[in-house]
């Protein structure tokens, strides 16, 4: 029997996400004000095709057709991003009623439609003003968070089944603050670490004043975690996916579930970089999580001697390897070395290079397979006792894909720039088919 919704337990969650910078547009509307992406598209060279979120998919007007778009495709979930930027505009201080009025009219539309909402509270538009000030490098931002935190859940409350605090924090250290392919685009390892410590912080400060409000949502974090894999069996390869591991998984993991660094990678730092953790700093980022939040691209295949994967092997628009195992070895492992919460996965989903056909359709075949064969893996490490509670597809639109522009489509939904016009792709109608459970006779 070809996989069905009806292989995973009656009560997992299949959902779709997507985040305010790459959706919403507006950008000047309703008294936001500039995010450090806002800053960042306009420095020349930053995005690929010299694009910004000023439009986008123009989602803040077109909310509602966006809403009906998921309910069409019998998707119960939908995992959407707050911008900061349109809450308290200046980072700190006075509250933008309009802001947060868009997102209440949004979570009444979802749950009109029979929608969870879903909320992550920051998926990288900072106010630019909080940039100017140190941004996630100053200690103080992390305090302006618990209390942005805090205005949003006061508002949204427990119609919001969940908030997650941030998205990908090593996209907002190491991504954005070392390797420097993200807002604000810094090359500076000490201040990535002391970014990811003052995100760590920040998680623990809004968690408190979360639980504070004894709501019914489940509160959490998300991750990208990217399994490495070793090329061969010696030992250079071995200790380099360690390390690799290390840098991109655990030193975000240990903290948030095990309230501690990594030791091995707090070594190989050394002092120069280290960040300053201050006493109570990981008990706080340590709390009890209701669930942990997976996003799964891709593994890592690491090689100290420069080998790399076969002929054949297949890549998405984006260069990453399709590797749908990668995601059960991941989730097995985490079962096995963590004392886990409810786990999601939050994103997962592929680039292609889609076009509307003649016949005004989006035959998007690789993406359907890639959907297909990572949904197996999801089941399988369900079977494997992995407390694996939904899935949800990024993305529902295409949309902007940070610094690659809108030249790189991950919506199972076509976005037309030029017009606004969505048409579902075949693999948006493939996942409304494959959720679509025959009533029993
Ligand atoms: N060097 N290098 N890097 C590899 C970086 C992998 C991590 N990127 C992600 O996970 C981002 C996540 C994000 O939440 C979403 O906003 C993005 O649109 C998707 C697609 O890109 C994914």
């Amino acid at each position: 029997m070809p996989l069905s919704r009806q292989h995973f337990p009656s009560n997992f969650l299949w959902g779709t996400a997507t985040a305010s910078f790459q959706i919403e547009g507006a950008a000047h509307e309703d008294g936001r004000l500039p995010s450090i992406w806002d800053t960042f598209c306009a420095e020349p060279g930053r995005i690929s095709d010299g694009s910004n979120g000023d439009v986008a998919c123009d989602h803040y007007h077109r909310w509602e057709q966006d809403l009906d778009l998921i309910q069409s495709l019998g998707l119960s979930a939908y995992r959407f991003s707050i911008a900061w930027p349109r809450i308290i505009p200046t980072g700190t201080g006075a509250i933008n009623e309009a802001g947060l009025d868009f997102y209440d009219r949004l979570v009444d539309g979802l749950i009109a439609r029979g929608i969870q909402p879903h909320v992550t509270l920051y998926h990288w538009d900072l106010p630019q003003t909080l940039q100017d000030r140190g941004g996630w490098e100053n200690r103080d931002t992390a305090y302006a968070f618990a209390d942005y935190a805090a205005v949003v859940a006061a508002r949204l409350g427990d119609r919001v089944k969940s908030y997650a605090t941030f998205n990908e924090p090593w996209c907002v250290s190491i991504l954005s603050n070392e390797i420097g392919h993200h807002a604000p685009g810094k090359q500076d390892r000490k201040a990535a670490l002391a970014v990811a410590h003052h995100l760590h912080l920040a998680h623990g400060l809004a968690l408190s004043r979360l639980r504070a409000l004894n709501l019914t949502s489940q509160l959490g974090i998300v991750l990208n975690l990217t399994p490495a894999y070793p090329a061969t069996d010696n030992e250079a390869d071995r200790t380099a996916a360690t390390l690799a591991d290390g840098k991109g998984n655990r030193w975000f993991l240990d903290p948030i579930l095990k309230g501690q660094y990594p030791h091995d990678i707090w070594e190989h730092y050394g002092a120069e970089v280290l960040p300053n953790v201050l006493p109570g700093d990981l008990e706080l980022a340590s709390q009890p999580i209701d669930f942990l939040g997976v996003n799964y691209y891709s593994r890592a295949f690491v090689s100290a001697g420069g080998k790399t994967l076969p002929e054949g092997t297949e890549y998405t628009d984006m260069g990453w390897e399709v590797y749908p195992e990668g995601l059960r070895d991941l989730l097995v492992r985490l079962h096995r070395d963590y004392q886990l919460p409810d786990l999601y996965i939050t994103e997962n989903g592929a680039a292609y290079p889609d076009v509307v056909s003649e016949d005004g359709q989006v035959h998007d075949g690789e993406r359907t397979q890639y959907l297909q064969r990572h949904f197996q893996s999801a089941l399988d490490a369900v079977q494997a006792g992995v407390p694996l509670k939904g899935y949800f597809v990024w993305s529902l639109l295409d949309n902007f894909e940070w610094a690659f522009g809108y030249s790189k489509r991950f919506g199972i939904v076509h976005v037309d720039y030029a017009t606004q016009k969505r048409t579902v792709k075949d693999s948006a109608l493939w996942l409304r088919d494959f959720l679509r459970v025959p009533t029993p006779a």
